[in-house]
């Protein structure tokens, strides 16, 4: 049986000491859809979704992803996945290429597999150049792009991605944004963190926003942005922070006095 999410998320915890981070939401994303989950700097985001990718274990609650549990099930589900996370860990020694080979290796794809989809994704990516080079010499953005090279080059079912732009140039980012928009159109599913409104309006179709370990609002981009003239406008509305007036507090900043 075809099921209609990618993810659903039930009852979801997670405490640092005494930090709620995530305090249990209900989730559900729809597959084949380019998702954004945005929140403002600690609200859950990286929580949840290394939650849902099987890196770090809920206190309470339960993931499926792609209709199999991520905790009971995690070979299958990981086999499912790609994920970009955050902090993006590689292994340093190792040349982009041969990252990529290692990884194509690891998911127990041939290895003429693996090279012939390692040439394509090094050449879109504009990393071939670069590709005999160590990824200890890489810059933020090439980072990224060898990060996401690896994390689709076995094409998984549901792709998530903590925070990928950031950091990237204009030309990478576009680059980054062309190599989604076509995983998306073949069915494949998005999910990605973001707290950058801008982005996330042009590139997702579905959103969900979360603040303070809640889920505040889950939808289209048209449903969650409702009456606002822009998501920005709306997410500001939703995390409560619409009316604040920045800086009101801070009089001595600028102006003569030092
Ligand atoms: N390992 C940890 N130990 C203690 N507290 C943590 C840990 N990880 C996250 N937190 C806390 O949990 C809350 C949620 O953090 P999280 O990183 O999930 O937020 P986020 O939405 O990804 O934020 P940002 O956009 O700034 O990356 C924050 O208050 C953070 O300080």
């Amino acid at each position: 049986m075809v099921d209609a999410s990618a993810v659903r998320v039930r009852g979801l915890w997670k405490r640092f000491g005494q930090q709620v981070a995530v305090a249990g939401i209900d989730l559900e994303l729809p597959a084949g859809k380019f998702i954004g989950l945005v929140g403002p700097n600690g609200a859950g985001k990286t929580t949840t979704l290394s939650m849902v990718t099987g890196l770090l274990r809920p206190d309470q609650g339960s993931v499926e992803v792609v209709g199999h549990d991520v905790w009971r099930d995690p070979v299958e589900v990981k086999a499912r996945i790609g994920v970009l996370p955050e902090g993006l860990r590689l292994f340093e020694r190792l040349s982009g290429r041969e990252l990529l080979a290692y990884s194509g290796r690891l998911r127990g794809l041939p290895g003429a597999e693996v090279d012939k989809r390692a040439t394509q994704l090094l050449d879109v990516l504009d990393l071939a150049g670069a590709q005999h080079k160590l990824v200890v010499d890489y810059s933020t953005g090439m980072r990224k792009k060898i990060g996401l090279a690896a994390a689709l080059l076995h094409n998984p079912e549901v792709l998530f991605l903590d925070e990928p732009f950031e950091g990237v140039d204009p030309v990478s980012a576009q680059t980054i944004r062309g190599v989604l928009e076509r995983y998306t159109a073949s069915g494949a599913t998005v999910v990605f963190s973001s707290h950058v409104m801008e982005l996330v309006e042009s590139l997702c179709d579905w959103v969900a926003v979360m603040a303070a370990g809640r889920i505040r609002a889950t939808g289209t981009l048209a449903e969650v942005r409702g009456e606002a003239p822009s998501l920005q406008q709306a997410f500001l509305e939703l995390v409560g922070a619409g009316g604040r007036d920045a800086g009101s507090d801070l009089d001595w900043l600028g102006g003569g006095a030092r």
